[in-house]
């Protein structure tokens, strides 16, 4: 079943040059003409080089931005016309996680604040109560429950990424846009953090759109994959197409910048080189 459907997404910014008032405007088209579907409980990762469009099309996917141009639906609603009540629910469904948890996370909330936020701004009392359900949400994301008393800074950086899955998860959210969300983590953690979100999409069925450079993460989390350059989707497939045959020039030379990892990715490669 399809979640979201992007169809011909433009966006274009307009930049002033230098010279106050009297300056000339000119205009950056930032993405371009950009079409996918998200099924429910896939994983679409988004990747490409930096400046290349990724987070502008998350943020209109979100609704935390206006499009120029193009169409995005939600289960069959147009998002950009809802209002209301269609807009609350929409604005539960799709959850998004940041690259940097400690910006997005406020630094005078406990965990617990922080995690009911969602709840309490929509007047719903969490069942349980907020205590009862906050231990259960940080056990399910791997944090330990007696530390919702706790401020971000008394956390380390994948625990804080933690705690945003948390408060994501608050709501029940059908996707999740995760925007370079394990980018800012070492190594190790990173791992942690990638095994954690994959279980939970397991146990609950959601949706991810996942954006990131690094195309190792992408390859252990990904059902499909759109690549990205200069604003439009130059190549768009199954992971093991796009990693194990990619048709796109561009594809072809990000690939060929990962560090090789899996072995049977690089003999189908191989296998399809020797073919052509
Ligand atoms: N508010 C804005 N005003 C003007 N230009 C913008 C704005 N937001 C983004 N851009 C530009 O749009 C282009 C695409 O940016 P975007 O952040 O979507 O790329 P990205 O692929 O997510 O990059 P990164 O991996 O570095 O986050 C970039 O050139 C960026 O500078």
């Amino acid at each position: 079943m399809t979640l979201l459907r992007v169809r011909d997404l433009s966006k274009q910014f307009v930049i002033r040059g230098q010279g106050g008032l009297l300056a000339r405007k000119a205009s950056f088209t930032a993405v371009d003409q950009v079409s996918f579907d998200v099924a429910l409980g896939e994983t679409l990762a988004i990747v490409g080089e930096s400046g290349s469009g990724k987070s502008t099309t998350a943020r209109i996917a979100a609704r935390l931005l206006d499009p120029t141009s193009g169409s995005v639906e939600f289960e069959g609603e147009d998002i950009s016309r809802a209002t209301g009540k269609d807009l609350a629910r929409f604005r539960n469904d799709v959850q998004v996680v940041f690259q940097d948890p400690f910006s997005s996370l406020n630094p005078r909330y406990t965990v617990e604040r922080i995690v009911t936020a969602p709840l309490t701004y929509q007047g719903i009392a969490p069942k349980g109560g907020r205590r009862a359900f906050t231990r259960e949400l940080m056990e399910r994301v791997g944090l330990n429950p007696d530390h919702s008393q706790r401020y971000p800074a008394q956390f380390s950086g994948g625990q804080a990424q933690r705690i945003g899955i948390a408060r994501a998860l608050a709501v029940n959210p059908k996707l999740v846009i995760c925007d370079e969300a394990v980018s800012a983590l070492d190594v190790s953690i990173q791992a942690q953090v990638i095994k954690l979100l994959m279980r939970l999409q397991r146990e609950s069925g959601f949706s991810y759109i996942f954006i990131a450079h690094d195309l190792a993460v992408v390859r252990q989390l990904s059902h499909r994959v759109a690549v990205m350059s200069k604003g439009r989707i130059v190549e768009l497939g199954s992971r093991d197409q796009v990693f194990g045959e990619p048709r796109d020039e561009y594809t072809k030379t990000l690939l060929a910048a990962v560090p090789r990892i899996n072995p049977e990715w690089d003999r189908r490669r191989r296998l399809s080189k020797g073919r052509s």
